[in-house]
């Protein structure tokens, strides 16, 4: 799938995000995410002034509640014009469903009803951390290929996973189910806290739907370059 890489804008408010933002040229229209961190320090404000730049918004605020909060909250972020967002398969069935409810509930007729997609198993943990942790005593191939079917049941669009499980993933799910994947590493690049990773070449081959990448791009001394060497990368044009 051709697609743009989904930048992380992991930033502390808007001032760093401009910045990061006005080294690329004006023209590139970019699919951004806006996670925790940004989000409560500039609140929904942040999606808009991206969006009125014509960029894509995937908003990552990985909700898990109780359904009912889950729904109401889905319901004012469905308000934003955001293309994605997400919630935390471990709320389980009955709360993914309610948020997928509140998302259509809350979106605008005659517009696209943003694209909902869970969290598995974090790119942060180990398998032996889960297993300790979580106390899930399968294997972490086993708890996200898992968490993804409860997903597509639950009528949801896809998971946030590593590209190391979308293998097994597409082995339980329909073909347009989507893998999302952060935890991506250009091969000369740092893991830091990710313990998950791929390259992106790796996680094309392996057929990851979507690539976000944070770090490799917004501490790159040349952002803009580091861009588009990962989106050539992906889009198999080295
Ligand atoms: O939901 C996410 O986007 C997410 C899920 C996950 O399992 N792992 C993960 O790293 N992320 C996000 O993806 C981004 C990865 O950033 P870098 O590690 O800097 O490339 C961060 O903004 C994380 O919040």
């Amino acid at each position: 799938m051709m697609n743009r890489p989904i930048i992380a804008l992991d930033f502390p408010s808007k001032v760093e995000v401009f910045e990061f933002l006005n080294q690329f040229p004006a023209e590139e229209k970019l699919f951004v995410k806006v996670g925790m961190e940004l989000f409560y320090k500039e609140g929904p404000s942040i999606v808009s002034e991206l969006t009125e730049l014509g960029h894509d918004v995937f908003l990552d605020l990985k909700l898990h509640d109780i359904p009912n909060t889950v729904k109401s909250a889905m319901k004012n972020i469905a308000s934003l014009g955001v293309a994605i967002t997400n919630v935390h398969a471990a709320g389980g069935r009955e709360m993914m469903t309610a948020a997928l409810e509140g998302l259509k509930e809350g979106t605008q007729t005659g517009k696209d009803v943003p694209k909902l997609i869970a969290v598995t198993q974090l790119t942060s943990t180990s398998e032996e951390q889960m297993q300790s942790d979580q106390l899930i005593k399968v294997s972490l191939e086993e708890s996200v290929a898992h968490y993804a079917k409860m997903t597509e049941l639950s009528g949801l669009d896809g998971v946030v996973c590593s590209a190391l499980e979308v293998s097994a993933i597409r082995e339980k799910t329909s073909e347009n189910f989507i893998c999302l994947t952060p935890g991506i590493r250009p091969s000369n690049s740092e893991k830091g806290d990710q313990k998950r990773v791929m390259t992106p070449s790796e996680a094309k081959a392996i057929g990851s739907s979507y690539i976000v990448v944070g770090r490799p791009i917004t501490q790159s001394e040349t952002p803009y370059e580091s861009y588009v060497q990962i989106k050539n990368e992906w889009n198999g044009e080295k």
